[in-house]
């Protein structure tokens, strides 16, 4: 299955992606293309070192749709893999990849999601909530921040003292424990939505 990654940001998510697949073609996964909103998002070295074309998308482009549509097309992508994406999902995208998008979310949806909820965001806001958890959530997208079906949520107990950066790293390396595996998993699963 041939997958496109999604990113605005540093890329930690895509790099062990990336790197996992590419160690294990067995997996049945094979990233083909980066698609980045920013041209200085750190994750487009990341996919440059690992001879992952890129693609970097400006905003009209984004709005129109067909040269990002005839991109994917090009490299045929069969799915996509949002990873620190900021950007909303057109509907255009999601009518031409349904139950084939997914994201990652570092708060265990639905709460601590929904627009401006990202990054330092979150974490600060489970922080000021007094939360003694969060986690991350992996879900389909839809046309709505953080609504889609949720495919997985796994938490992360926090301490009393951790600041908001200290709960940003639990997440992170659950992300990175689980995000690849959930994706083998659907891929191996055919794709199919659990029913
Ligand atoms: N959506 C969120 O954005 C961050 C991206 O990090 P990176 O993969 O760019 O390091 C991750 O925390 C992810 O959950």
């Amino acid at each position: 299955t041939r997958i496109a990654i999604f990113v605005s940001g540093g890329g930690s998510n895509a790099r062990v992606m990336i790197d996992r697949f590419q160690a294990h073609p067995e997996d049945g996964v094979e990233v083909v293309l980066l698609v980045s909103n920013k041209a200085t998002a750190g994750a487009l070295t990341v996919a440059a070192e690992r001879g992952v074309p890129s693609l970097v998308v400006k905003r009209s482009e984004w709005t129109a749709g067909t040269e990002l549509l005839e991109a994917l097309e090009a490299y045929s992508v069969d799915f996509i893999v949002l990873a620190g994406f900021l950007w909303l999902i057109p509907a255009y995208l999601v009518q031409a990849y349904p139950n084939r998008i997914v994201n990652i979310h570092p708060a265990l949806l639905p709460q601590y999601g929904g627009k401006g909820m990202y990054g330092h965001h979150v974490h600060a806001a489970v922080k000021a909530a007094g939360e003694t958890e969060s986690g991350i959530t992996i879900h389909y997208v839809n046309e709505n921040y953080d609504e889609g079906n949720i495919i997985y949520q796994a938490a992360v107990r926090l301490d009393a003292d951790d600041t908001p950066e200290k709960i940003a790293e639990r997440v992170l390396r659950l992300e990175h424990a689980n995000y690849w595996r959930v994706v083998r998993q659907l891929v191996q699963r055919g794709l199919r939505p659990q029913q």
